[in-house]
This record gives C-alpha cells, structure tokens and sequence, in this order.
C-alpha cells in the first residue's frame, strides 16, 4: 500500500479546484510536440478528477526561463496538445498566479480544465518561496502531485504546494512509484547504466552514488564530453562542461574503488553544424577536430555499449547517447535502444529506461513498447535508483 493518499482517498471533488501538479516539459520541435508521452501519462489523473466534477487547474513548467517570462518557454501551445491528447478543451490562462490566473479559475465549471502559464517565470517558483506558493494555494482547494519527473525538485509547485494544501498523489506518481519499485527495487547483477543526454550539471552529481549501485556506467552523450575532456581529450568544440572536471575525475576515483566500470566514447561521429544532414565524419575520439563537435558515438563504441547490454541483466539508462534528434547523429541511440529492447523480449534483460527525450528516442526507434518499464522521469529517476529521498514523493507522505 503507498504510504501517502491518493485519489482513492478522495471521495468528494465535485465543485471544488484542484491543484494538479503535472509534467509537461515535453519535447518540443519548430513549435510541435515531438513527443507525446508525458501528456499521455497525465490523462488518467485529469480525466478522473474532471468525471468526478473537479475544476481541474493544471500547474507545469516549461524548459528552465533564466529572467522571467520568456514568450518561446510558453505552455500556450502545450495546452492546445493536452487538449488534443484528452479529447475535451483545455483552457489557458497567460499567468500562474496574479489578477489573469484568478480570473481564469473563477471562470471555471464542474468538470472543465484550465492550463496556467509556466510556473518558472516566477523566479519564487525554484526557490520555494512561501509568498508563491500561497499565491498558488489561494487558486485552489485541494493539491494534487502527478508529476514524478519534477519530484527532485523542491519548488512551490512540487513540495511547498503539498504543505499548504490537502495533498493527494496522482495516478502516474503512483505508478511510477509502484513500477520502479517493481522492476528496480531489488536489481538482478549485474547491472548496468547508461547515462547520456545534455543536462551535464544538474545529473553529475547524481553519478557519484550511482557507480556503488551499479557493476558498469556507460556514459555517452554531452554527458561523455566532460569525462573525456577531464582526462585530457580534447573534444574540440562540442557540448561540454570544463569547470565540472574535477568532479568527473572524483567520480572515475569512486567508480573504481566501487569495483564499477566506467565505459567513455572510443570514437565519435563530428561535424560543424548542428543540423540535420550536417556533413560529419567517425574519428578516434583522440583525434577530434578543434573546429568540430561530437554529436553521437561512433560505431566502435556502440559495438562495445551493446557488448555490456549483453553481459547485463539489469539496464537502467537515462540520455540519449547523442543528439538524436538530427538525423543521422541518432544512429548509435536507435542502434543500443534495438539491441536492449531485443535482450527484453527474449528474456535475458529487465531494461527501464526514463527522461523525456529518452523516451522520445526510444519511440522514434520504435522500441519503447518493448522495454520492461519507460518512466516519464530522467533525473528523478535516478535519484531514486541512488536512493535519494525526492522532495515532491517526501512531502506527500509527510
Ligand atoms: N553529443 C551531444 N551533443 C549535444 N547534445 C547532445 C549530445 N548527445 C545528446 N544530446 C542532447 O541531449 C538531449 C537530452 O538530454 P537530457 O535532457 O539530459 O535527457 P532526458 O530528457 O532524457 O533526461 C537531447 O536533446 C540530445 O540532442
Ligand atoms: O524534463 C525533466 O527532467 P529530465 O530531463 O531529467 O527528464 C523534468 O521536467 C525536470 O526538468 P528540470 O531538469 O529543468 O528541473
């Protein structure tokens, strides 16, 4: 049984506002979405809330705004997608909070949904500030967490929300919870990761405990750029933090007295532009161009990356090896996804991957079906393969 209340626990929602929490940080391309997971994963909970009669009034940030609003980090086009996906309207209010934000939720019958602008144009919001989230609180009558991939994050919208209002988990938190639990509580050895994607300083810190979890890391992406710029690779132009070198090299330090392995990129695929079609060529990964940049691993490496898939029984992976947006630098993540989703389906592997454009990357290879569970969360998740208590899961069991 979850140790925290959930919908079940609700009984009577009809007439009242309920604050809802969700994640729709979604991918978003030439102003489309490119993948639709997390909205799908949030329908459950808006559909029953709003068939029971709730005024359902979603919360969402969008992308990380440095300076307040910022017209391109709008979620006005994620409501017109959340709408599509739960075939009834969704209405958008242009602020979270203030005169627009009040004005949108009084406006509001029994059963119907509104969107408010992103939370992050509030500065308050990542520092949970209890002015905002008594701003927020004043919109509704009962708070509801349904966003397991912001749970690291101790913002109003994700934890302060849940002290100043009847807190409640939504059916994906609940989910995710029971699922990771499920297929990652107690891990069959060995087991491996795979962690890639962009989001260098946010996630390296996780990888310290992550390498006394786990038997071998594989870290590709910008991810891999660090790791290899920290032991002296020169990795030309490409994404990559040089200030967080020390902190790679005190990872390999923990790693290996861990007795975990820790696998970098032997080659890459570079080019100068980051575009589709961009002309590119596989180097050594010694011998990266000063003028280029890494923008997938080679094939010498996905070779090796798939050779520790078969020696896996267990496969955690958040970020995709390269950029796989771009064709054809999605080579190496459609190439490892095939593979991992092969060993699943003939039993050898149990492989759970999360994050959002890991998810979009296993469904533009076609294999998210295929996976043992796909987690709408990367950095919360793993968070919680380390066993970090997440402050949006904490304070509803408070
Ligand atoms: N070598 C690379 N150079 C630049 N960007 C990369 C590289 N490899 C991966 N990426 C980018 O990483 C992004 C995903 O990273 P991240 O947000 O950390 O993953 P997730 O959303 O799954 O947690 C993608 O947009 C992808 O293009
Ligand atoms: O996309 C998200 O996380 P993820 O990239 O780890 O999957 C979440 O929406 C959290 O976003 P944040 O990392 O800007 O706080």
């Amino acid at each position: 049984m979850a140790d925290f209340k959930t919908l079940d626990d609700l009984s009577d929602v009809s007439g009242k506002r309920v604050l809802v929490r969700v994640d729709l940080n979604v991918p978003v391309a030439d102003g489309k979405v490119t993948d639709l997971t997390r909205i799908e994963r949030v329908v459950p909970t808006i559909k029953e809330l709003s068939d029971k009669g709730a005024r359902v009034i979603l919360l969402a940030h969008f992308g990380r705004p440095k300076d307040g609003p910022a017209p391109e980090l709008s979620l006005r086009p994620i409501a017109a997608a959340t709408a599509e996906v739960l075939g009834r309207p969704v209405a958008f209010a242009e602020d979270c909070v203030g005169e627009k934000a009040e004005q949108a939720v009084a406006a509001l019958n029994n059963g119907d949904v509104l969107l408010l602008e992103n939370t992050r144009f509030y500065k308050g919001e990542e520092k949970n500030d209890p002015a905002l989230t008594e701003q927020f609180a004043a919109l509704g009558d009962i708070y509801v967490n349904d966003a397991f991939s912001a749970a690291h994050r101790a913002h109003c919208s994700t934890e302060g929300l849940a002290r100043a209002l009847p807190a409640y988990a939504g059916r994906t938190m609940q989910a995710e919870l029971e699922a990771l639990e499920k297929g990652l509580g107690a891990p069959v050895k060995p087991v491996i990761a795979i962690v890639g994607g962009a989001k260098v300083s946010t996630k390296i810190d996780l990888l310290m405990n992550l390498v006394k979890k786990v038997d071998a890391l594989v870290i590709g992406g910008g991810m891999a750029n660090t790791f290899l710029a920290a032991r002296g690779t020169d990795v030309g132009k490409s994404l990559c933090e040089h200030d967080l070198a020390n902190t790679a090299k005190q990872i390999m330090i923990e790693a290996a007295t861990a007795g975990c392995a820790i696998i970098l990129p032997v080659d890459g695929v570079v080019a100068r532009e980051f575009k589709a079609g961009a002309a590119n060529e596989t180097v050594a990964i010694d011998s990266v161009p000063a003028d280029a940049m890494i923008l997938d691993v080679g094939e010498k490496t996905v070779e090796a990356v798939n050779q520790w898939i078969d020696r896996a029984a267990t496969l955690v992976w958040n970020g995709p090896l390269g950029a796989f947006e771009i064709e054809p630098f999605d080579k190496a993540t459609v190439s490892a996804a095939r593979h991992a989703a092969a060993r699943t389906k003939a039993g050898r592997l149990v492989s759970v991957a999360g994050g959002g454009d890991t998810v979009a990357a296993l469904n533009h290879a076609g294999v998210a079906d295929d996976f043992t569970y796909v987690s709408t969360a990367g950095g919360a998740f793993l968070e919680w393969m380390e066993g970090k208590p997440l402050p949006g899961v904490e304070v509803l069991k408070a």
